[in-house]
């Protein structure tokens, strides 16, 4: 196990809570999972950090740009391959071969264990260049059997492809679906590519829903877990999205995954030179609400490069170059499978205990009658990793959000800010934007806050917090939410109107170059 991975495991193994007189540490019963779910079920999504948005505090992914082709067009998409400043889907820094994809794949995963899956997303799409994705899956699940392999598709060729997708053991297949009436897809599609010939306008959109359906139909009936990626596009896709939410849920879709257009006109895409807007946040967050029911959604989607690596949020690349890969002889890689599996456990072990904590201190909660009537409140999370507040506020390049009552503290989207400690550098401009950013939050936390930022960001009605810092992120927020409503009741804390239909300033914010739009998922 390398210096970093025993960092992280430090940082996750020692908490200081205050939480209860059960240590984090500990290891309260056996590691089942939710008690809503499917043992089976919670297998495949444990340790990936899309499917789970608890995993994804604590497991990485990578991506491999093996596929650069693509069968349709989108009106959202162009896809550069020596790009290294742009931080969207469709993007890479280079192309990789199924046999450097393997190689990369093992060196990524001997210096991260904490990197359980293998997602194939572009830059183009996995099944419309089905021999290298395949040959790739081949030889990853040779040289790592531990190892989750996951692919993103449109569904246009996805019918053909299900028994091959099943053949090589992928659990996991994300459909992009954004519409389930041609009318509206003739909007997003200008032509598709299919059997050997290119069809445009209606015709085409009719062809490439009813194979993406039937293609969902096919792989849930396989037992195959799906997320169903859908770009949420004002004025054209946007209240369709309900439709296709039934729809996909009709048809056993594990995971809906609305996201936000992104349409800078410098990314050069069809929308972005004829300015369709993307949504503003608080739209995309009431769309994802309406939307959630019996279906989970995601809302931790980082909108990732088709060649990241590392935690969500986190981008590690240029770390693993094709030139530093190709230089590594392949003997010289330590694939330890034991210390893989010996990191998993103990992970699973702590996320165990963190549930059993959280359990206890919402029944606690629970008992108190002013807890239970306070609307939820908005707190801001500076973390790397590991499911902690540890990280300083001026080294944070987004900051986690979550929407917190008596009942729950949940994951509601994160904000992409300009470091604030950039040696001294610009640093009354980044905290602005940091703190119109958060401005519908009431606090933010981390490991440490010098007295400048906190000083601003109080100014503007949002508290930072450093006491919290190494405990675990959803514990230490209910034990907060106590405290603001106690400090809001005595009158020590102003209030801040905040309800989950808040009008998050994702506007008022600019992302700096070259990184995605803020979201609140
Ligand atoms: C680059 S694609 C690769 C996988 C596959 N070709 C597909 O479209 O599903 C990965 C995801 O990024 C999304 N995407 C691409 N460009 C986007 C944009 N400008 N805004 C939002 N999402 C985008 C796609 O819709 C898809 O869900
Ligand atoms: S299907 Fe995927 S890769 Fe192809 S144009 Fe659309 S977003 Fe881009
Ligand atoms: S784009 Fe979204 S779903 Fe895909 S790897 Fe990134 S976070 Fe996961």
């Amino acid at each position: 196990m390398d210096s970093k991975d025993m960092n992280f495991l430090k940082m996750i193994q020692e908490p200081e809570t205050e939480a209860s007189g059960c240590s984090e540490t500990s290891t309260c019963g056996s590691s089942g999972g939710p008690a809503d779910m499917d043992p089976e079920v919670w297998n495949k999504v444990k340790n990936h950090p899309c499917y789970s948005e608890e995993a994804h505090h604590f497991y990485a992914r990578m991506h491999v740009a093996v596929a650069p082709a693509c069968n349709i067009q989108c009106n959202y998409c162009n896809r550069k391959y020596d790009c290294s400043n742009e931080s969207r889907p469709g993007v890479v820094s280079e192309r990789l071969t199924p046999e450097l994809a393997a190689k990369k794949v093992l060196a990524v995963a001997s210096e991260i264990h904490q990197m359980t899956v293998v997602g194939i997303a572009g830059a183009g799409d996995s099944l419309a260049n089905p021999d290298k994705t395949f040959k790739t899956f081949e030889l990853i699940s040779k040289a790592a059997p531990d190892i989750k392999l996951c692919l993103s598709t449109n569904g246009l060729a996805l019918p053909d492809m299900v028994d091959r997708i099943a053949d090589y053991n992928v659990d996991h297949v994300t459909v992009t679906i954004n519409m389930v009436d041609p009318e509206v897809g003739e909007q997003i599609y200008p032509w598709i590519y299919f059997n050997k010939k290119r069809w445009r306008g209606r015709d085409a959109a009719k062809i490439l829903s009813e194979r993406q359906l039937l293609g969902l139909e096919m792989l849930t009936a396989r037992k195959i877990l799906v997320k169903v990626n859908s770009v949420m596009i004002p004025g054209v896709n946007d209240e369709h999205l309900k439709d296709v939410n039934r729809e996909v849920k009709r048809r056993g879709a594990f995971l809906h995954n609305i996201m936000p257009l992104i349409s800078e006109p410098e990314h050069g895409t069809f929308y972005g030179l004829n300015g369709q807007r993307g949504p503003t946040a608080e739209e995309l967050k009431h769309l994802q609400d309406s939307c959630e029911g019996e279906m989970n959604m995601m809302r931790h989607c980082r909108q990732c490069r088709a060649d990241a690596v590392g935690l969500l949020g986190e981008d590690r690349s240029a770390e693993f170059t094709n030139e530093k890969i190709e230089a590594i002889e392949i003997a010289d890689v330590q694939y330890d499978l034991a210390a893989r599996e010996e990191y998993r456990d103990k992970v699973e072990n702590i996320r165990e205990t963190e549930r059993r904590i959280k359990e206890m201190i919402v029944s606690g909660l629970g008992q108190n009658k002013d807890l239970e009537k306070a609307p939820p409140i908005l707190v801001a999370v500076a973390t790397q990793g590991g499911g902690e507040i540890n990280q300083h506020f001026g080294h944070a390049r987004e900051f986690q959000v979550y929407e917190v009552d008596a009942n729950e503290a949940k994951f509601v989207g994160h904000r992409r800010v300009d470091l604030y400690c950039e040696g001294g550098f610009g640093e009354e401009d980044s905290l602005t934007r940091i703190t119109e950013a958060l401005s519908d939050c009431v606090a933010v936390m981390c490991a440490k806050i010098g007295g400048c930022p906190k000083k601003t960001l109080e100014e503007a009605n949002i508290l930072g917090i450093d006491k919290f810092a190494f405990q675990s992120i959803k514990p230490a927020l209910l034990n907060y939410f106590k405290e603001y409503v106690e400090g809001v009741k005595s009158g020590a804390i102003t209030p801040k109107e905040v309800t989950s239909q808040t009008k998050i300033r994702s506007g008022a914010y600019t992302a700096p170059a070259g990184s995605p739009i803020t979201i609140l998922s």
